[in-house]
């Protein structure tokens, strides 16, 4: 996985690596500056004329450093200081000193047009409070400029901590992020803002660390070895048993999404419990089903339904009538297998938020924001505002691995906090939550620990919505097509 730093993290590990590992931070800049630029050159930056935008910060030593890297390699490349020039750093003030010593040009205001490429180098990591007064013309007047724009680290204006925009922001094509991404690279909106993100080693690693790592991580590719192993001798009953208890009288297709998606993501049998009336449409869309149907699901069906299956999934198209909260009442009070809770089992534990505390089996609750205002009392704004702290507080008070579905969607059991950075926008469509129930059902039935199920589901659905948008488009693409990427990515592993 990888680390998603705070600025206070990053401060850390700079520190660690200067003070205590020796490295001069002149040694570090240099290379940020040096990969920055060509960084800009791979990602065809036109460089006829370029201006450098640079604050009295490190994230402005930088930029002076880049700007004299451009001017010696021929570059017609200047400069524009717009920072306090009391408070420039040391680095800074010595970058700033050898652009002179070369008689580089300084401007003192931004011409219109005269630049094909603007580098953002105000402020990076230590942006420490609001961009008010001239510096927020500084960057209005870069976001009004036609030229394209590299950020530097991160887009100045984003903060490090949560991608909030602190006044106004930088809006970059292209941003070399050193080190490490920061919360805010990965988080709304700062995402949007800092354009393409490309993470730059300039030799702070996380040996920079030393054992206290970050908070908060990002799967990766390697979550492909996570995933359950399959035996060459193996047969149905080994690959796992999931029980998706699902759909209801007009909510066919809750069931059907969520129970093929445990098939696809390798699981042996999949058992789908639901209304009578679902029968024949389950039988005809999703034959490889076992299916138990019931007019009204008695207690001993829904217990013998726990004791066959290895892990059940509840809640996608439910309802929150009479009868699906005693379906849930049972399932949560007699399973002895790990628990899948969705939609509209977690609408019913709004209403009786005691019941999690019945059994002890894990739970792996999967809420939208609009499910965990009304789970945790939270306001939307709130939870925007706190999305990773909130949710693993709530987490850790209910002793549940919870997954907080969002366009960036969080994954913690209180002390982890994971934030996936698969999926695109076009997953905001009926049932692709559904899917991703059955997905983790489904890791879970093969064995998979609850925690590290509930990250490589988030990851795999998301990379099949990737896959979904690049062959489908975001805007014509259904629940269903994740389904049909589905194979294609746990093949890639
Ligand atoms: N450590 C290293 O050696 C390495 C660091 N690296 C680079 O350093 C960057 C971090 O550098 P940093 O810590 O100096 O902070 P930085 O982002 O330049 O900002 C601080 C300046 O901004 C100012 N300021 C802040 N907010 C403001 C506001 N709202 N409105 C107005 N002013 C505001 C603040 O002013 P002051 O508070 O002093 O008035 C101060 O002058 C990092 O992103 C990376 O690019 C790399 O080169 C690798 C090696
Ligand atoms: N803009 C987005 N970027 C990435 N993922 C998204 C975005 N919008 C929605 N998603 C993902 O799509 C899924 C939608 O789930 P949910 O709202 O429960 O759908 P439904 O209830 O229709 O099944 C979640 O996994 C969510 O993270
Ligand atoms: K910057």
């Amino acid at each position: 996985m990888e680390y998603l730093v705070s600025a206070e993290e990053m401060r850390r590990a700079d520190h660690c690596v200067i003070e205590e590992y020796g490295v001069p931070s002149l040694v570090l800049m240099e290379r940020a500056a040096l990969a920055s630029v060509e960084l800009m050159e791979r990602e065809g930056f036109d460089l006829s004329r370029v201006l450098v935008v640079s604050g009295s910060g490190n994230n402005g030593g930088d930029g002076f450093a880049m700007a004299r890297i451009l001017y010696l390699k021929g570059i017609e490349a200047e400069l524009w200081f717009v920072g306090n020039p009391d408070h420039l750093s040391k680095e800074a003030a010595l970058q700033k000193k050898i652009c002179e010593n070369y008689g580089m040009k300084f401007v003192r205001n931004l011409p219109a047009g005269e630049y094909t490429t603007i580098v953002d180098a105000v402020f990076g990591s230590g942006l420490s409070r609001e961009v008010k007064g001239s510096y927020r013309e500084v960057i209005e007047s870069i976001n009004r400029h036609p030229a394209k724009v590299f950020a530097v680290d991160i887009p100045s204006g984003i903060s490090s901590d949560d991608g909030s925009v602190q006044g106004t922001a930088v809006r970059a094509a292209v941003t070399g992020a050193l080190a490490f991404r920061k919360l805010g690279h990965v988080l709304y909106p700062g995402t949007e803002y800092a354009g393409r993100t490309f993470l730059l080693d300039i030799g702070i690693t996380k040996e920079g660390f030393k054992g206290q790592f970050p908070r908060v991580q990002a799967p990766d590719r390697g979550i492909f070895s996570l995933l359950p192993t399959r035996k060459a001798f193996g047969n149905k009953g080994t690959f796992g048993k999931a029980c998706l208890m699902a759909g209801s009288r007009n909510m066919a297709g809750a069931a059907y999404l969520s129970g093929k998606a445990a098939a696809i993501t390798g699981t042996g049998l999949v058992r789908v419990v639901t209304e009578g009336c679902n029968r024949e449409i389950l039988q005809t869309l999703f034959p490889e089903a076992v299916l138990t149907t019931e007019e009204m699901l008695s207690e001993e069906t829904l217990v013998n339904a726990l004791s066959w299956a290895d892990a059940a999934g509840i809640g996608p198209g439910l309802s929150t009538g009479e009868a699906a909260e005693k379906e849930l009442a049972c399932v949560l009070t007699q399973a002895k297998i790990p628990l899948v809770l969705d939609a509209d089992a977690l609408n019913i534990l709004s209403k009786h938020p005691d019941w999690l505390k019945k059994g002890d089996t894990p739970k792996i609750l999967t809420p939208h924001m609009g499910e965990m205002v009304r789970l945790s009392g939270h306001s939307m704004e709130e939870l925007k505002q706190k999305p990773l702290e909130l949710a693993a507080a709530y987490a850790k008070e209910h002793e549940v691995i919870l997954v907080l579905k969002d366009a960036r969607t969080v994954v913690t059991d209180g002390e982890r906090i994971v934030l996936n950075t698969t999926g695109n926008n076009g997953m905001a469509t009926g049932g692709s939550g559904d899917v991703l129930t059955g997905i983790i059902t489904g890791l879970l039935a093969q064995g998979m620990a609850p925690f590290e199920a509930a990250v490589s589901g988030v990851y795999l659905h998301g990379l099949a919505g990737d896959r979904a948008a690049e062959n489908t488009g975001v805007r014509g693409m259904l629940s269903t097509d994740l389904l049909k990427e589905l194979p294609g990515v746990l093949k890639e592993g």
